[in-house]
């Protein structure tokens, strides 16, 4: 099985390279992509990969910021279906997304009623975590409007800068994928010294070397 994981910077998946330089399966190759902050570098960088490759399976670890403050930092959970929060046109006070401009239609693949819904088929043993709704956005969001117009119209549980490039990118590859994402933060008016990273890239790690030693360990039996 060919497996290939992803992270939008190096330091969300250093304990898991660390794991890696020690795995050796003689059916499970794990190849890692950092592919850069944001849907763009997301795009380009997955879409190259999976041009010359196809592996079995992709999963994409990183950080996220939640809507629910009853949410302890650190938690993990999967994104089941992403929405774009931030592509459309301004129209005054408002923000109006690619379907509300008929840009696109909410049906168009790979979108379901305007969401690039993951189903998991094909994923083997996929963990048993939360399963949550993300919302894509190019800037963080760090202002209490911004976080209301995004609850409003998507209600998303997590808020991420590469989750939709990367449901996008496989849906259209038909390559069973999940997003993992552990919280580093609330999305509200910014206040960096609450963030807690380090936490949330140990929870994110413990989980995705979990998950690979559950395989690890099907595959042997
Ligand atoms: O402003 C800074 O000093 C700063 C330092 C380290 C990281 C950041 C980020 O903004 C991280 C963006 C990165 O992490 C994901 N992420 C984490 N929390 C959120 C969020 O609340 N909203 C959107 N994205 C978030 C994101 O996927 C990026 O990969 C800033």
């Amino acid at each position: 099985m060919k497996i290939l994981v992803i992270a939008a910077t190096p330091f969300e998946m250093q304990p898991f390279s660390d794991y890696l330089s020690g795995f050796n399966h003689p059916d499970i190759q794990i190849t890692t992509l950092v592919h850069g902050i944001g849907m763009m570098h997301t795009a380009y960088h997955l879409g190259r990969y999976l041009a010359a490759n196809r592996p079995d399976l992709v999963i994409q670890a990183g950080i996220a910021g939640c809507f629910d403050h009853s949410w302890e930092m650190g938690k993990t959970v999967i994104i089941d279906r992403e929405q774009l929060g931030d592509l459309g046109v301004e129209d005054d006070q408002a923000f109006k997304d690619l379907f509300e401009t008929n840009l696109w239609q909410p049906d168009q693949p790979p979108f379901t009623n305007k969401q690039l819904v993951n189903l998991f088929e094909g994923v083997p043993h996929l963990p048993a975590l939360e399963r949550v709704s993300g919302v894509t956005i190019n800037t963080v969001s760090g202002s209490e409007r911004t976080r209301q117009q995004l609850v409003d119209k998507y209600d998303p549980a997590v808020e991420s800068m590469e989750g939709a490039a990367f449901h996008y990118a496989c849906l259209l590859e038909r390559i069973p994928f999940f997003q993992l994402r552990s919280i580093s933060n609330y999305v509200e008016v910014r206040d960096k010294s609450r963030w807690k990273i380090p936490l949330a890239i140990q929870q994110l790690n413990e989980n995705l070397i979990t998950y690979i030693e559950h395989l690890r360990q099907g595959s042997a039996s």
